[in-house]
């Protein structure tokens, strides 16, 4: 039996290394929402609700997950035996619709509090544990400048950090983007996987002649050319294409990986602890694309250290992960908030073996990147930068 104590759900903003350029937004920063538990016995456990681009990506915004938690998922997590994480979460869903990110936050703190309390991963909390101890790791290219990424992609093969590129597309002209993917893909040659990424920024007609001029030009994956919502349009360009398409904006849960696949609307599920509405909910996921031999990749919403902890946790427990991960976020950010970093070597991220999510905040690099206390870029941030 554990209640809760105290909680505190911060919004923490941290400067990207880069400009990250995405079909709806161009980044300077990331902005994190974290919420720290406190049970009654002194255990306490961190999560992460992290989107892109403020309400460019999806339909929640930093400050909408912090009012959600605060408002409605904390007070009915007052009542609840907080060890029993499904339990409490299936109380959180009979009263909040939705609010998939701000659920995901919380669930996680549970599961990092549950971890410890009785002192294994939370990977071995999921699914059937643990199959793995390392991810294979993507790095996105998305300087917006073809040179700088095939260097940048160079650099990465080198340091043998990351041998898998995803290029953000979508915001040119369909020829353009493709001579940019053309150029990277020769460049790095067979010693890179290289795909894409075009975030819902194209037409059906514009995906239909994209799609099958990136196959020719070498590149491997088309992550979610069109809208999330059309699953029949995704269906005809699945049936219709050499190239793989990956469903990212178009899954949120189960219900629609149900429907995806029975639509045959895709042959890549990217998963996303976020979008899914939690881990449980995304270990669901990976189900019903394994069933419908559907090939999994582990997404990513550019979290830090917290939220690629979890996803790492999931993604763990899969022994079939055809397409690797993407769980670089927290490389992307000029610093790191977790006091050790993570493991990133081989192209490779080392899944944490401690209790719960094994990990532990740097608490003055949160004090000082804390939105409500010094944030030193919430101008910048708030500015729309
Ligand atoms: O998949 C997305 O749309 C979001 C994200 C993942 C990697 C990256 O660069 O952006
Ligand atoms: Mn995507």
């Amino acid at each position: 039996m554990a209640m809760l104590d105290h909680a505190d759900t911060f919004i923490v903003d941290v400067p990207t290394i880069r400009p990250h350029v995405l079909a709806m937004a161009t980044m300077h920063a990331q902005t994190m929402v974290i919420v720290r538990l406190v049970d009654a016995d002194g255990v306490d456990g961190v999560g992460e609700g992290t989107t892109i681009g403020g309400l460019s990506y999806g339909e929640e915004s930093p400050e909408s997950i912090k009012s959600a938690i605060d408002t409605y998922i904390l007070p009915i997590l007052r009542h609840c035996d907080i060890a029993c994480v499904a339990a409490t979460m299936a109380k959180v869903e009979k009263s909040v619709r939705g609010n998939h990110f701000a659920k995901c936050a919380v669930e996680t703190a549970l599961l990092d509090m549950a971890g410890k309390r009785l002192g294994v991963p939370v990977s071995e909390l999921i699914g059937g544990g643990r199959v793995r101890d390392s991810l294979p790791v993507a790095w996105t290219l998305a300087s917006g400048d073809t040179a700088r990424d095939i260097a940048e992609g160079e650099e990465m093969l080198d340091r043998r950090r990351h041998r898998i590129f995803k290029l953000k597309i979508g915001k040119r002209e369909v020829r353009d983007d493709v001579a940019h993917v053309g150029a990277i893909c020769k460049a790095l040659g067979d010693r890179a996987s290289v795909r894409v990424d075009v975030n819902q920024n194209w037409t059906e007609a514009q995906a239909r002649i994209g799609m099958a001029m990136l196959h020719d030009v070498g590149c491997d994956l088309v992550e979610q050319p069109i809208a999330g919502d059309a699953i029949a349009a995704m269906a005809r360009l699945s049936k219709g294409q050499p190239i793989p398409l990956m469903a990212d904006e178009a899954l949120n849960g189960p219900r629609s990986a149900m429907r995806i696949a029975s639509a045959h609307a895709a042959s890549v599920f990217a998963l996303k602890i976020a979008q899914s509405g939690g881990l449980f909910a995304t270990a669901d996921v990976a189900a019903i694309g394994t069933a419908a031999g559907i090939g999994l990749y582990g997404g990513t919403m550019l979290e830090g250290g917290v939220g690629t902890v979890a996803s790492a946790h999931v993604f763990a427990t899969l022994p079939d992960l055809a397409w690797g991960t993407e769980l670089f976020g927290p490389l992307l950010q000029t610093e790191d908030i977790l006091r050790e970093p993570l493991g990133y070597a081989d192209f490779s991220l080392a899944v944490p073996t401690g209790a719960g999510l094994g990990i532990a905040f740097d608490e003055d690099k949160l004090a000082f990147f804390r939105r409500d206390r010094t944030s030193p870029i919430l101008h910048a941030v708030t500015a729309g930068a």
